[in-house]
């Protein structure tokens, strides 16, 4: 696993955005075999947001062949809710970009039989062919997508009871009150998230340092479902200088040393590709 570290979240979004770009853009999706990602709702992806939609205005980054399934959704609020999660990938990034409305998958939060949506979107997404690349954030208390702490590392997408701890953090979404926070969301599982060929984790704020400790210096915990990352073969933390508070300084001055080292092995002039580069160095991914 690798831990990129930024000044703030604006070079956070810059590094992960210009990350995507490249990957896709490398992937040279078709329409027979389109670039799968998983994507996260919550106010850190919106910056990458900004830019991937700015890349596509610029003309260096389409959608076209581009499917998506999204993390989770909560239950019970209507679709068009504003902070619906369909609300919220519609307003930060599908309306301004040339993805067709028909690859775009979000778990269904009114669906009768829940567990059936929940096991028909496991379904799709091997259709698919699997998650390609999963960008995931999570909240202070370390969990991904809805993967509350004590959640199975081998979860599968299914409705999640939400702890009390996230209900109070989404609750500056429905003005402060807590009544108004739905508390149930279906969400995939951390297997889920984990069976991608790639994972990229967003995390920022000193509000998420204790997280980050937990998912960097400790041991795999479903106390902390972010640590499952550990055991991906091909995984990325990318984090701003607040988030690292909780880290020893020789914890940060390793993984800084390790950009650095990898920097000079990959050159300049291959640096948008932000670790991934063409040749023999790497085939791609992140291998550590
Ligand atoms: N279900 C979402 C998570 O997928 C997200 O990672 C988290 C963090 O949100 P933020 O980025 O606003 O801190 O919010 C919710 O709990």
């Amino acid at each position: 696993m690798r831990l990129i570290i930024r000044d703030d979240t604006e070079q956070v979004a810059e590094y992960m955005a210009s990350y995507i770009r490249a990957r896709i853009n490398q992937f040279a999706p078709t329409a027979d075999r389109p670039f799968v990602m998983g994507l996260p709702t919550g106010s850190s992806p919106v910056p990458v947001y900004r830019k991937l939609v700015e890349y596509h205005r610029a003309g260096t980054l389409s959608f076209k062949h581009v499917v998506t399934f999204n993390m989770d959704e909560y239950v019970g609020l209507p679709r068009d809710h504003p902070e619906s999660y369909h609300s919220f990938m519609w307003h930060h990034l599908f309306r301004h970009v040339d993805i067709p409305p028909s690859q775009v998958n979000i778990l269904d939060g009114n669906a009768k039989d829940l567990n059936q949506e929940c096991q028909a979107y496991e379904e799709k997404i091997k259709a698919a062919g699997g998650i390609e690349f999963f960008l995931g954030g999570i909240g202070p208390d370390g969990h991904i997508a809805f993967n509350e702490p004590g959640s199975s590392l081998a979860s599968r997408t299914r409705p999640k009871t939400l702890a009390y701890e996230t209900i109070l953090a989404n609750a500056r979404f429905f003005g402060g009150d807590i009544s108004k926070v739905p508390k149930l969301a279906l969400t995939v599982g951390v297997g889920t998230v984990m069976d991608a060929r790639e994972v990229a984790v967003i995390i920022t704020g000193q509000h998420k340092a204790i997280a980050l400790a937990k998912c960097i210096e400790e041991g795999v915990n479903h106390m902390w479902t972010v640590s499952a990352i550990q055991t991906h073969p091909s995984a990325v933390v990318v984090c701003d200088e607040d988030a690292t508070a909780e880290l020893h300084v020789k914890t940060v001055k390793y993984f800084k040393s390790i950009e650095k080292v990898h920097e000079e092995l990959v050159g300049k002039e291959n640096m948008d590709l932000q670790g991934r580069v063409h040749g023999s160095i790497r085939r791609g991914g992140y291998e550590e």
